[in-house]
């Protein structure tokens, strides 16, 4: 749409009648000269404001994180002068950056020099945000024009992660290294979630399918001594798990396999099998036959044990719905789900006990659990 081609006007007649009340404008210029009114009408305003406003707030977070202005507030508060220097950024515009980050709560004015604020310390303790937010710009070029997108134009960020095509797109070890650390690094927050809503400490033997360079095997082992890891990954992506492992002292409860679950079969002997940020990479047929898999390698009463973010369902959420479930459109392979449609896969690939375990955080991940069933009880 262009100022040239304006919208059409609501279709108010498809629209209940508060619906219609709330757009017509004699109602709004009412609602904002009536005193108690006001204040909805500006919360909702405001609202509607940092929709319309959302891209030029990304955009300011990317350029605070390239700079590394959080990093350098944390040192104590700084004037624009010195921040603005070796950035190549004039000195009155890095106060007009200092003052939109600000306004966003990551840094606070204080006369001529800003300091941090709690959101933007925040921001740097959460691992692998700030890669997070760096990476960014080519899903944000993916969604300049949003209708290519949903059109299913190509992307950027198809070719960004290539290995998704299948293992043979991923024989590139800088490619598979690139994507693993950013994967790595944004693992420990998904750990500490998933650690809360299973209990793993009695498994035997604990198999972490598309488990990256082994950082969810490494936390759970740091975590419970007892179940033993193993690690089946693509092989251009193993290779650096095993000093992973190392160094955390748990080379002697490792084992690792590179392989596709594609093309090769999953190894037995795990009585649980974790597939966490797996599924949302692949489309329906693929985690059908992965789950499918799944079951096959798992003995009896053997534990499945999903984590990823995923979308609300009936009920669209921010995180889910309007963040990884477009991610996913631009990855142009897989896609994010609700609980429910992962539990009916999980139910058509013949698991049972299948429980919703839940999430304090969805913008990090949800976790569902199913067994195999045990049909000699
Ligand atoms: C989104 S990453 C998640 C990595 C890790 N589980 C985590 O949460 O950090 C998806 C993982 O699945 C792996 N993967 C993708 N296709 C695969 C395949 N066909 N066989 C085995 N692993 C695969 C990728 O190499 C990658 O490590």
């Amino acid at each position: 749409m262009t100022l040239a081609d304006p919208a059409p006007p609501p279709r108010a007649a498809r629209a209940g009648w508060a619906m219609r009340l709330v757009a017509s404008r004699r109602f709004q210029s009412l609602v904002a000269a009536t005193p108690i009114l006001r204040r909805f009408a500006r919360r909702d305003g405001e609202a509607l404001f940092d929709l319309v406003a959302g891209f030029v707030h990304s955009q300011i977070l990317s350029a605070v994180v390239e700079l590394r202005l959080l990093h350098r507030l944390m040192d104590g508060p700084a004037d624009a002068a010195t921040l603005a220097a070796g950035t190549h950024v004039a000195p009155d515009r890095m106060a007009q950056l200092c003052d939109g980050a600000s306004a966003l709560g990551l840094m606070r004015r204080d006369g001529a020099t800003w300091r941090i604020a709690r959101r933007g310390a925040a921001l740097l303790g959460v691992p692998g945000l700030e890669a997070m937010i760096a990476h960014h710009s080519v899903l944000y070029r993916d969604l300049a024009d949003p209708l290519a997108l949903l059109r299913g134009g190509e992307t950027e960020l198809s070719r960004f992660w290539p290995y998704v095509f299948g293992a043979g797109a991923a024989a590139d070890p800088a490619t598979a290294r690139r994507y693993s650390d950013l994967m790595a690094d944004s693992q420990a927050l998904v750990t500490e979630e998933t650690l809360r809503r299973v209990d793993l400490a009695r498994a035997g033997t604990v198999l972490d399918v598309g488990g990256g360079t082994g950082a969810f095997l490494t936390a759970l082992g740091r975590a419970h001594p007892g179940p033993r890891l193993h690690l089946f990954d693509l092989p251009a992506v193993v290779p650096d798990a095993r000093a992973r492992f190392a160094a955390a002292g748990l080379g002697d409860r490792v084992t690792i396999t590179p392989g596709s679950f594609r093309d090769d079969p999953l190894p037995g002997g795990a009585d649980t099998i974790t597939l966490v940020r797996v599924l949302y990479d692949h489309d329906d047929t693929t985690v059908l036959s992965l789950l499918g898999a799944v079951h096959a390698a798992l003995p009896p009463g053997g534990r499945l044990i999903v984590s990823e973010p995923m979308t609300g369902g009936d009920r669209p959420s921010r995180a889910g719905d309007a963040y990884f479930a477009f991610y996913c459109m631009a990855m142009q392979t897989g896609r994010a789900r609700s609980p429910e449609r992962i539990k009916a896969l999980m139910a058509q690939a013949g698991f049972t006990r299948i429980t919703d375990r839940g999430t304090t955080r969805p913008f990090v991940t949800h976790v569902l659990s199913a067994e195999r069933p045990d049909l000699s009880t």
